[in-house]
């Protein structure tokens, strides 16, 4: 096929009904597209039959995981450039996706991308890369499913995880004194002020829901002395979090269990953290988990639930989550607006009295994972997959994008179990902890 990227530019332009923001090298070594942009490379003919049988974000995904597809130059401008295809923006219309519907449903545009099609190799598209998660059937979030797609997103192998976020073991978003800072003491920095807003002390108990590799009760057996009992699905991620808890000389402080937020019954607990989990609860059970914690919790007791949030949309029963995510990052995840986790906190009974909105610190921290990712790209890759350590790249870097450009965002809530005298046991002013 002479000049792939001249008929691919054109039928994509078409489709979008505006001029393509990045270049195209097809699989012949032809090029098109504005010079000097970013170039998405089509390296093979399949990653055509992947995208135009499932077009939209999942064929994309199959061909990027497969490595059939890539980007040369800046991947960052590459995915912001692609992105404003999709995202309304004030500064410029954009198409939209129904409009991109619409426009492939056109006898012209669907012969021209036959045409395409019957040269981009054999008819049957080609099976979905190893790591994806395959459709599943039955109810959401059960205890079991729950354990299956946490493992699938934890359970990667924990020197997967070290190359990526570093000494500290933190998956979630750190806390920068400056973009400048290191990873380390934004971490570090985040997990102190989250035990200064839950007013940690000697020999209070605190539970860690979704404690991950043991780094928040680690540092709050350290540094203020509590008793800790730290929750996880990943099997992976207790066996790590022992073995650094004992090396620490805490394991009389500390205790990690496999366990769900929903099989909890030694109540009570002085304080409640949630770091970067509430994103696996769901919708469904939300309500749920809001009263598991608020039963847990002594009167008084406080919560601090650190949770990404979504905008909210026209019709929220509509929303769903991008088939990229849902297939190869996070099963059954799903991110609420602030609004609503707000809401449900409220309805089970709590007192929120502080909503720490910090999402400029996410952009940073996965700007760091990337950052070591691609440092140790070799090394990850044969630790994991390479389809995997690719899945990863995109996720993370899409994700800096998002926080960047306000698409997300997370916050720090902190709610109280107020008793009905209504002594919260707060400061009087409020953000006292912060300085
Ligand atoms: C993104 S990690 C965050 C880990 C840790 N808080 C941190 O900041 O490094 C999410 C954690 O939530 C846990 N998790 C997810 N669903 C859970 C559930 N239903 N019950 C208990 N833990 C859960 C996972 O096992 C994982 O440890």
């Amino acid at each position: 096929m002479a000049d792939a990227a001249g008929r691919l530019t054109k039928l994509a332009e078409e489709v979008l009904g505006a001029p393509l923001p990045v270049r195209i090298r097809a699989w012949d070594r032809s090029e098109s597209g504005p010079p000097g942009a970013p170039t998405l490379v089509i390296r093979h003919r399949r990653a055509l039959r992947r995208m135009m049988f499932r077009p939209g974000e999942l064929g994309l995904a199959r061909a990027w995981v497969a490595g059939d597809l890539d980007i040369d130059g800046d991947l960052y401008e590459a995915l912001d450039r692609l992105a404003g295809l999709i995202w309304e923006r004030d500064d410029a219309p954009r198409p939209q996706r129904a409009a991109v519907v619409r426009a492939l449903a056109r006898p012209e545009i669907r012969a021209a991308a036959r045409e395409l099609l019957t040269l981009a190799g054999a008819p049957v598209p080609p099976a979905p890369p190893a790591e994806e998660v395959r459709r599943r059937r039955g109810p959401l979030h059960t205890l079991r499913r729950d354990k299956e797609a946490i493992s699938h997103h934890y359970d990667v192998g924990n020197d997967f995880y070290a190359l990526v976020l570093g000494p500290s073991m933190v998956y979630s978003c750190a806390y920068w004194e400056s973009p400048s800072a290191t990873l380390e003491d934004a971490q570090r920095d985040k997990l102190d002020l989250i035990c200064r807003k839950l007013g940690l002390q000697k020999d209070r108990r605190l539970l860690d829901v979704g404690c991950g590799w043991g780094s928040m009760v680690l540092h709050a057996a350290r540094e203020y002395g509590v008793r800790a009992v730290g929750i996880t699905l990943s099997e992976e991620q207790a066996t790590f979090a022992r073995k650094r808890i004992a090396e620490a000389g805490l394991a009389d402080r500390v205790e990690i269990r496999v366990q769900d937020y929903r099989e909890i019954h030694d109540e009570p607990f002085d304080a409640i953290s949630s770091i970067g989990m509430a994103e696996h609860v769901g919708r469904t059970q939300y309500g749920e988990y809001a009263a598991a914690l608020y039963r847990l919790l002594q009167p008084g007791g406080r919560l601090l639930n650190h949770q990404i949030a979504r905008r909210p949309v026209a019709d929220e029963e509509a929303y769903h989550v991008d088939e990229f995510i849902d297939r190869y990052v996070f099963p059954d995840g799903e991110l609420a607006p602030v609004g609503q986790t707000v809401g449900q906190l409220e309805e089970a009974g709590f007192e929120v009295r502080d909503v720490e909105a910090i999402r400029e610190h996410y952009a940073l921290t996965l700007r760091s994972w990337v950052a070591n990712l691609e440092r140790h790209w070799d090394e990850a890759a044969r630790l994991t997959s390479t389809g995997r350590a690719r899945v990863w790249r995109l996720y993370m870097a899409a994700s800096a994008l998002s926080f960047e450009r306000n698409r997300i965002g997370v916050n720090q809530v902190l709610a109280v179990r107020t008793p009905e005298s209504g002594e919260s046991g707060l400061p009087l002013r409020g953000r006292d902890w912060t300085g």
